[in-house]
């Protein structure tokens, strides 16, 4: 691509609605001194202004076990686990406060999200974090989301939230996963022992070279480029762009918003929708099957329509609360896939059954659709 066409990438990329921002250790925490406050103050008066033009954040933060080291008047990051652990538990109060705080100033109400890598690969857990994001979106509540290290040794051993980003990115089809760092945006190598490295500016997530530039990080986020550059494609998995740039550079959030080229920007090959529907269509195992009668066949068809329990006619297999079931039509031909919001047991019960009815008939209601539009592919 040109200089030009770049350019222009990046103003398109930028009108884009749904943004995940990851905050990382090394910036959120002053070199280790507790809290950089007024950083957190300026990253979130920017996100504001993001929202009140009406995009979508949610914030990965880090800066747990850094709070919780200062808290507890540690000078140096422990390497046992579980004191590490115990740090981040003491730290991510103080970290929810300050944001609680920051983001109160713009009226906004914050969540915070604790979640392991294994609650996103588990189906059902899988879907009920994405439903609350989704509820607090709506809402205009901005999510705080941070790993939940109580529960976790890996993941903390390592210090890594890039990953944990990217895979918010994809559980909420985020456009855009902007990975605020120490550095300027991902160098030819590392600039802390290669003052000559050179800054990218841009190129395709899925491009082996740049995984063979990025090191490790430093003492307090220890993940490095390393674990940015496999978000990238990560994210990518679901048609997230990622944007690697300072966190330190003046108003970038504001700046990135307005189109203007800085740090390093990784490209998804697909398109977000034909990333989910490849997804969706070839990497999950159906566990079931409904039919569907003939208004619910061209409510999907042709209007691109949730699944709701009304036109559902029959349900067969057994399948829980996040799996994948095939929707075919009267006639025996297949029409969707879909993750589904009930279990069979309880989609046996609602079948034919108008959403307003749902909760009589089951004494809960989950979700009014059967199968969400976003969890759901037409073939
Ligand atoms: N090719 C590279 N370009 C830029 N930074 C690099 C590169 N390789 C390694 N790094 C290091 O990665 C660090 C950022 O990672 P990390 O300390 O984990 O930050 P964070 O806490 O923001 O996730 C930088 O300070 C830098 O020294
Ligand atoms: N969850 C922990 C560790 C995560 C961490 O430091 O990650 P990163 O900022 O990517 O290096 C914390 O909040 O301190």
């Amino acid at each position: 691509m040109t200089t030009v066409e770049w350019q222009e990438t990046r103003q398109k990329l930028a009108q884009k609605k749904r943004w995940v921002i990851k905050i990382g250790s090394a910036l959120l925490t002053n070199d280790g001194r507790g809290l950089n406050r007024d950083g957190m103050q300026s990253w979130v008066d920017q996100i504001a202004a993001l929202l009140a033009l009406g995009h979508e954040v949610v914030l990965v933060s880090s800066g747990s076990v850094a709070e919780g080291m200062t808290r507890l008047g540690w000078k140096t990051r422990p390497e046992e686990v579980h004191k590490l652990q115990a740090a981040a538990a003491v730290g991510q109060m103080g970290l929810v406060q300050a944001y609680e705080r920051a983001f109160a100033q713009h009226q906004r109400n914050t969540a915070q999200i604790l979640l392991t890598h294994d609650d996103l690969s588990d189906r059902k857990r899988y879907l009920n974090a994405r439903t609350t994001l989704r509820t607090l979106l709506d809402m205009g509540v901005v999510p705080v989301i941070n790993e939940n290290d109580t529960v976790v040794t890996d993941e903390i051993k390592f210090g890594d939230n890039d990953t944990l980003g990217a895979l918010v990115a994809n559980l909420v089809e985020a456009d855009l996963l902007v990975i605020l760092t120490d550095q300027q945006g991902l160098f030819t190598a590392d600039p802390r022992s290669n003052p000559d490295a050179k800054l990218i500016a841009e190129g395709q997530a899925s491009d082996p070279c740049y995984a063979a530039m990025a090191g490790g990080g430093g003492a307090l986020g220890r993940g490095g480029m390393i674990t940015k550059v496999r978000a990238a494609t990560l994210a990518a998995r679901s048609g997230a762009d990622t944007l690697i740039v300072g966190g330190r550079i003046d108003n970038v959030i504001t700046r990135l918003r307005a189109g203007e080229v800085l740090g390093t920007l990784l490209l998804a090959d697909k398109e977000r929708d034909a990333a989910r529907k490849q997804w969706l269509a070839g990497h999950l195992q159906s566990h079931g099957e409904l039919t569907l009668d003939a208004g619910a066949v061209k409510a999907l068809r042709d209007s691109g329509r949730s699944l709701l329990p009304i036109g559902v006619i029959a349900a067969q297999g057994k399948f829980e609360r996040g799996q994948l079931v095939i929707c075919k039509d009267e006639q025996g031909a297949v029409v969707a896939k879909g993750l589904v919001n009930y279990s069979h047991k309880d989609a046996a019960r609602i079948l034919r059954t108008p959403t307003a009815q749902i909760e009589q008939a089951l004494g809960y209601i989950a979700e009014p659709e059967i199968i969400h539009r976003d969890n759901l592919v037409v073939l």
